[in-house]
C-alpha cells in the first residue's frame, strides 16, 4: 500500500499550515474541502466510485483497481446498509488514512475534513477506521488481549450513540470490537477493545484517575483519535485538558477532526 499515495492522479487535498486556533501540536493539518468532488482514481467510464472497486482479492475475486483496500466483510456491510458509492468527504478520508504519508519520515500530519450537513462524514471515518483495525488485528497473534486503536469522541450523547449503532453494523461479522463510552451506559469493566466511542464526561471516569476505582482506558496502542464536530469540541476545556494529557502518553497519535 505505500506507494499508493503517489500513484493517486487526482487528489484536491492538500497540506496547510497549523492555525492559531487548533492547539494540537500538528505541524500540518491536512484538509479536505469535500464540496468538491475529489478523484481518487480515475476511471475510464467516469463512473461514480463504488466501495466494490477496492475490495482486497479474496476466493478468486481480483480487485477492480490497484488500491485493494477494504476487506470483503466490511464492504458487504456497507451494501447491506445500501451504501454503494463513496462520496466526496470519505474518498478524502480514504486518502489520508489509508494511503502512506508523502513525506514516510515524518510524523503522519492530522486531517481536518470540513463537509455539509448530511454529506456523509460520519462513515468518512468510520469506514477507514474499520479496516485499519482489521489491518492491525489480523498481524496479531489471535489471543492478545488488544487496547484501543481508535478513540471517537463526539459533544453529545445522541451523536455518540449514532455512531456507535452505525459503528455496530459495520463491524458485523469482523473481530473488531467497539465499545460505547457515554451517558448512562454501565461503566467499561476492562480497556480490551479497539475503538471507543466516547462522550467527554465518561470518558473522563475512566482516564487520568488511577485511584477512581474505576477501569482505566490504555492508551499505549492509540492510533488515531477522532473528533466529531471538531469546531465545538476544541473549544471544550475539558476536552482539550483531556487531549494535552493524551499528548503526553501517546505522541505518535494521528488528529483527525471532523468538521461541519
Ligand atoms: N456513500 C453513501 N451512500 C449513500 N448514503 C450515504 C453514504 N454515506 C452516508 N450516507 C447516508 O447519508 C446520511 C447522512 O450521513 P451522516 O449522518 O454521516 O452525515 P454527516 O455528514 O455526519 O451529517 P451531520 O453533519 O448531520 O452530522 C446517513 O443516512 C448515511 O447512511
Amino acid at each position: 500500500m505505500d506507494d499508493n499515495f503517489n500513484k493517486a492522479p487526482k487528489c484536491q487535498y492538500q497540506g496547510v499550515p497549523e492555525g492559531d486556533e487548533f492547539d494540537f501540536n500538528a505541524e500540518e493539518i491536512h484538509m479536505a474541502y469535500c464540496d468538491t468532488p475529489i478523484d481518487l482514481y480515475q476511471n475510464d467510464d467516469e463512473e461514480p466510485l463504488k466501495y466494490e472497486h477496492f475490495i482486497k482479492p479474496f476466493e478468486g475475486h481480483y480487485p477492480k483497481t490497484p488500491y485493494a483496500l477494504f476487506d470483503v466483510e466490511l464492504i458487504d456491510n456497507l451494501y447491506k446498509m445500501d451504501i454503494t458509492i463513496m462520496r466526496p468527504s470519505q474518498i478524502a478520508s480514504i486518502m489520508a488514512t489509508l494511503f502512506a504519508s508523502p513525506e514516510p519520515t515524518k510524523r503522519k500530519p492530522d486531517f481536518l475534513c470540513v463537509s455539509s450537513t448530511g454529506s456523509g462524514k460520519t462513515l468518512a471515518f468510520l469506514v477507514p477506521m474499520i479496516q485499519m483495525c482489521m489491518e492491525q488485528i489480523q498481524k496479531l497473534p489471535s489471543k492478545t488481549h488488544r487496547t484501543p486503536m481508535v478513540l471517537i469522541f463526539a459533544h453529545t450523547k445522541t451523536l455518540v450513540a449514532n455512531i456507535y449503532q452505525t459503528a455496530e453494523k459495520l463491524v458485523q461479522g469482523t473481530n473488531v470490537k467497539i465499545s460505547l463510552i457515554a451517558g448512562k451506559t454501565k461503566f467499561i469493566d476492562d480497556t480490551y477493545f479497539d475503538i471507543g466511542i466516547c462522550t467527554i464526561g465518561r470518558f473522563r471516569n475512566h482516564f487520568g484517575d488511577p485511584e477512581s476505582g474505576r477501569i482505566q482506558i490504555d492508551i499505549s496502542a492509540l492510533k488515531y483519535l477522532i473528533v466529531d464536530e471538531a469546531d465545538v469540541m476544541v473549544i471544550e476545556p475539558e476536552f482539550r485538558k483531556i487531549v494535552h494529557e493524551m499528548k503526553m502518553q501517546v505522541v505518535s497519535a494521528f488528529l483527525w477532526k471532523v468538521g461541519y
